[in-house]
Order: structure tokens, then sequence, then C-alpha cells
């Protein structure tokens, strides 16, 4: 029996540590949108990640069989499309979820499909998946992370100013760090390898060392106040610096994750603002409700901010030590062309915009119709897409199939289908929605 291109999914919702609490958590709300016999929100639980794909950690299920996405798309190649199934078999090339972030994640990197070879072979347990781990990240509230390395003046005005990271570091080391970092002229790799040396020396650092610094950390940023840092460096002012530390030391305790904020940039999004990370990229999200897509992956290496596997000494080796001001790792977003508003749409000023990062296996789309009757016309994608609701309510519909969606709700929909989306809010209200998908 040919299946439908349009069904609603049943998704799973993970409780890591870090995730926001109860109803507080877009991902616990989104996952208690759809009927479920094994879900019940509980007020003090945290709950971190909606997990909308095949991966087999927490799949999605068709909602009316209780069949697994993995299992349809199995007997259903055409849902996937020809050259998407010729490539990837019966998994979604994407993985995409709704992240709720409470506390700080774990500072991290994703190997690249490689290492994930290695990795995987040599530890299946704490390393899942074969495969690379590229991600974007869109903001649905203001979102604030760790991003890829700073500048390297940055992290030399830190080093210089900030004595306790100067002592995790090694003063031989911080000194070659800086010498490096002022040489305006001469080729990125030497700078690199001192990047890697002077990170490399702070990440192996005793935890008798991290306990001693951090207190001494903690003291100097309560006692200097705004003049912290010597007031800090333009991207992080010495007040702010002095807010992360104190709220980073009060989630973790005595944890060198906190000395890695004067390595990494710290960006804050405000909601349709996006960045993307290779893989090999460090990073640490800290705080907000975002939309996340990646290759179908769950391959985390960490480093610290964590009470799971570390593997530091990986970290330390994999990291690319790219360096760059936040706004070279912000991504931004156009209008998506493939898609036809109609009037009340386009004069109510909805709009459509892409997010396309430059890998084969996903883009996605943020639809934000405003107004009731705004509706939306995609051109058929030869290519597998999920939907999901964000904010607001209205209609999905493939061909004769239509059906009601509101916040939370999330739809699979099958290669070629044009799909559209009609807004049922009021007149000054959004209904909005994220599709990742991939067609190659
Ligand atoms: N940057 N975001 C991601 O990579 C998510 O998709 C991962 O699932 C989380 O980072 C996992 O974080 P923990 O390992 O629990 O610290
Ligand atoms: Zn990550």
């Amino acid at each position: 029996m040919a299946q439908a291109p349009l069904f609603r999914l049943q998704c799973g919702v993970n409780s890591y540590e870090w995730g926001k609490k109860g109803s507080e958590s877009a991902a616990a709300r989104y996952a208690a949108a759809t009927p479920s016999d094994d879900l019940t929100i509980q007020a003090d639980k945290p709950y971190a990640e909606l997990w909308m794909g095949t991966h087999p950690s927490n799949p999605s299920r068709d909602l009316q069989t209780g069949r697994t996405l993995l299992d349809l798309c199995s007997q259903h190649q055409g849902l996937l499309s020809e050259p998407v199934s010729a490539k990837y078999g019966a998994k979604l090339p994407f993985l995409f979820k709704v992240l709720s972030v409470n506390k700080a994640l774990s500072i991290q990197a994703h190997p690249n499909k490689k290492l994930a070879e290695q990795l995987h072979a040599r530890d299946p347990k704490n390393y899942p998946d074969d495969n690379h781990k590229p991600e974007m990240a869109i903001a649905i509230t203001p979102f604030e992370g760790l991003c890829g390395f700073r500048p390297l003046g940055e992290v030399a005005h830190f080093l210089e100013t900030v004595k306790p990271l100067r002592t995790l570091v090694g003063e031989d080391e911080a000194a070659q760090f800086i010498q490096a970092a002022k040489d305006e002229g001469g080729d990125e790799a030497p700078k690199k390898k001192a990047l890697q040396k002077a990170f490399g020396g702070l990440m192996s650092s005793s935890a008798d060392e991290v306990e001693k610094e951090i207190n001494n950390l903690v003291a100097l940023a309560k006692s200097e106040g705004a003049d912290f840092a010597a007031g800090g460096v333009p991207s992080t002012k010495g007040d702010v610096l002095v807010e992360l530390v104190t709220r980073l030391h009060g989630q973790y305790g005595s944890d060198i994750g906190i000395f890695v904020l004067f390595f990494l940039n710290f960006v804050t999004l405000q909601p349709g603002e996006a960045l993307f990370l290779v893989a090999d990229d460090i990073h640490a999200y800290v705080s907000g409700d975002i939309i996340e897509c990646m290759a179908a992956s769950d391959n985390v290496v960490r480093a610290g901010l964590t009470p799971k596997f570390k593997d530091v000494s990986t970290l330390v080796d994999m990291l690319t030590y790219n360096y760059a001001p936040i706004d070279e790792q912000k991504m931004n977003p156009t209008e998506y062309p493939y898609a036809t508003l109609n009037r009340t749409a386009y004069s109510s000023g909805s709009e459509v915009m892409l997010y396309d990062p430059p890998i084969e296996e996903f883009s996605v789309v943020r639809t934000l119709l405003h107004g009731e009757g705004a509706k939306a016309t995609f051109d058929p994608l030869e290519g597998p897409s999920i939907v999901i609701c964000t904010n607001g309510k209205g209609t999905i519909a493939v061909g004769d199939a239509k059906h009601e969606i509101e916040e939370g709700h999330v739809y699979f929909v099958g290669s070629t289908a044009e799909l559209i989306l009609e807004s049922a809010v009021g007149k000054e209200e959004d209904f909005t929605t994220f599709k990742a998908f991939c067609e190659i």
C-alpha cells in the first residue's frame, strides 16, 4: 500500500541535566503537544532535547501507526527520493532537534568523518556513530553560546590581564602565545600551533590547580567588577565576564571549562539569528531555546562543564584552531526562492527564510506567516522534510491531505510533495514553522 507523503510524527525528548525544567522547556512542551503514553512532564525534571528523525537513540514514530520513521522510509524509499535514498539508505541524512538550555552544555566538538570512524571503532559506547556532525543553531528565544576561538589578540589580552588563567596555561606558554598573537604578519600555521599549545596547557591542568585558581578567579571577578580583565575586550566587556564566571561557577563549581570562556567567542543570538559549526569546531551552548539541525550523528567529544564522559586529549588534538570574530561564524539567512506567498502573507510582512550551510545533508527554512489566512506554497522538493510548528497555529497540506498544525506539532513531508502552510492565527499574531530538508 502506498504511504501518504504527509504524516504526523511523535518525537522523543531526552532529559540531559542542562535542560530547562518541566514546562519551562520548549522541548518538553513540544513533545507533550503530541499524545504519548509514556510522557508526563514533571515540573522538577530537566528536558533538554526533542529529537526529530530516524536516529536509533531516540527514533521518531508515525503517530497513527506507531511505526518508526526509519521503518516507513525503509519500506517506502520514495519518501526520501531516489538520490537521497541511493546515497543515505533509509536513514534521514539529518537529525533535527529543539534544545532548551538552562545550564551550559559541555565544552565540546564533533569529530570529522575520518575521526568519527576511528572513535566509533575504538569506543562505540561513547561514540555511537561513524559519521561527522556539522551543526547549525537557529535561535527561537534569545540565546547565548561559546563558539569558536576568539581573535588571538583577545586571548592575548586575557592572558595578560587574568593572572589565574595565565597560571594554569603556564607563564612560558602564555608568553610564547602572546608573542605569536602580536606578530601581525606571518602565516596562520604557527599561530594555530601557539593557540593549541596555550589551550592544551590550560586543559592539562590538575584538579588541584584548577580548584586553587578557580577560587582566585571568582574572587578577582567579584573584587574588580567592571574593571575585571582590564575591562575586558570590545566583544565581551569586564562586567559581562564577571557575570559569566559567576554564573558558570554557580552551575559547575571548580570546573576547568570556566577558563575556556577566555579562549572562545561569547555570542548572543536574537530569535531568527543563526550560527554554523563545522566538524572539529569547539563550542558550548550556554542558554536559550534553539532549533538545531545536524548531520545524522550523536558523536560529542567533551572536555569540561559536564558530568558526562570527557576525552580531553582527543578534543585538544582534534580541534581546527580556527580563530575569528564571532560575526564570521554567524549565518545570514536569505529569502527562500521556492515558496510563493499569497496576497495576505505578502502584505502582512510574512517571510520564508533559508538557512543554507555549506554541506549536503540539510538546510532549514523558517516560515513566519503573520495574520489570519497568510499562506505559503512550497515548490515540490526532491527529498525528505520535517516540519515543526514553534508558535501559533495553522494548517499543513500536501495534495488532498490537510491537517491542523499548532505549536509543538511535527510532520514528515515526503519527496516531491507540494507543501502548503496557511495560518489560522489572529490578525496581529504569527504562525511560525521550521522545516529541515535534504535535496541533493
Ligand atoms: N551543540 N549541541 C549539540 O551538539 C547537541 O546536538 C548535543 O546533543 C549536545 O551538545 C549534547 O551536549 P552534552 O553532551 O549533553 O553536553
Ligand atoms: Zn555541539
